[in-house]
């Protein structure tokens, strides 16, 4: 199967992290194909940004070839439903599996993010997914998305530092890590915090080749059918839904 992970912000240097941390954990026929948006803001720190990423994000599930399944490798889960709605293949957000996946197994669990802004985004999806019963807090550490990957950042330590607060203070048992930019952290922050530490773009990546494998698509009955026909004008008048 061919899955297509797009990474909705336009650094090439996080797809490739992220595509990463996909291709370690993919089944052997599981291709994954790693993409970055052609157009939208340098990292997705807030909901303009999300939503300025939205275009990018559908041009990718419109153009180039068909995928079996597709993976939004953004914390804010940006377009999903959109993306839901012109898609037949599943559709995943990184932020909905990864919290799946940590209440499956741990009773509850908190979320390590970036900036306070995106902290307060992820505990609107935490309620939107129905989370709350399972996520004891999410957490931000103040380290911006794109300082993640530069080693001055002291992003790890912090990364860290935060997370053992969240399993001493919250009573949680596992982490999930709340930015795709984090996918290269969890064997790292596993391995010294002892508790599953849950990396979106992995769970992504299983959860989609479980569906697939089921034989599950995207209902199209309801509020996920196909677009309505319409005229779109202005800048838009070419994504007009035919
Ligand atoms: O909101 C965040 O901090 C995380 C989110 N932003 C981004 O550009 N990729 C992400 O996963």
């Amino acid at each position: 199967m061919r899955i297509k992970l797009i990474n909705p912000n336009t650094t090439q240097s996080m797809t490739d992290l992220i595509g990463d941390a996909a291709r370690a954990v993919a089944a052997p026929a599981t291709e994954i194909l790693a993409v970055t948006s052609r157009s939208g803001a340098a990292s997705i720190e807030g909901h303009y940004d999300e939503a300025m990423s939205i275009i990018g994000l559908v041009d990718e599930i419109m153009d180039g070839p068909a995928a079996d399944a597709y993976i939004i490798a953004c914390f804010g889960d940006p377009g999903l439903l959109a993306a839901r709605e012109i898609s037949g293949a599943p559709v995943f957000g990184i932020a909905e599996a990864a919290m799946h996946a940590a209440s499956f197994v741990a009773t509850g669990f908190s979320v390590v993010t970036t900036l306070e802004r995106t902290r307060i985004i992820a505990e609107q999806l935490v309620r939107n997914y129905g989370m709350q019963h399972h996520c004891r807090r999410v957490r931000a550490t103040d380290v911006p998305v794109l300082e993640l990957e530069k080693p001055e950042s002291n992003a790890r330590a912090i990364i860290l530092a935060e997370c053992e607060r969240a399993l001493s203070e919250d009573r949680s048992e596992a982490i999930v890590l709340g930015c795709a930019g984090m996918a290269d952290l969890a064997h790292y922050l596993e391995d010294r915090l002892q508790v599953p530490v849950i990396d979106g773009v992995v769970a992504g990546v299983k959860f989609a080749e479980a569906i697939v494998g089921m034989g599950l698509k995207t209902s199209k009955r309801g509020d996920l059918a196909y677009p309505l026909p319409k005229t779109y004008r202005g800048k838009l008048a070419g994504y007009a839904p035919e």
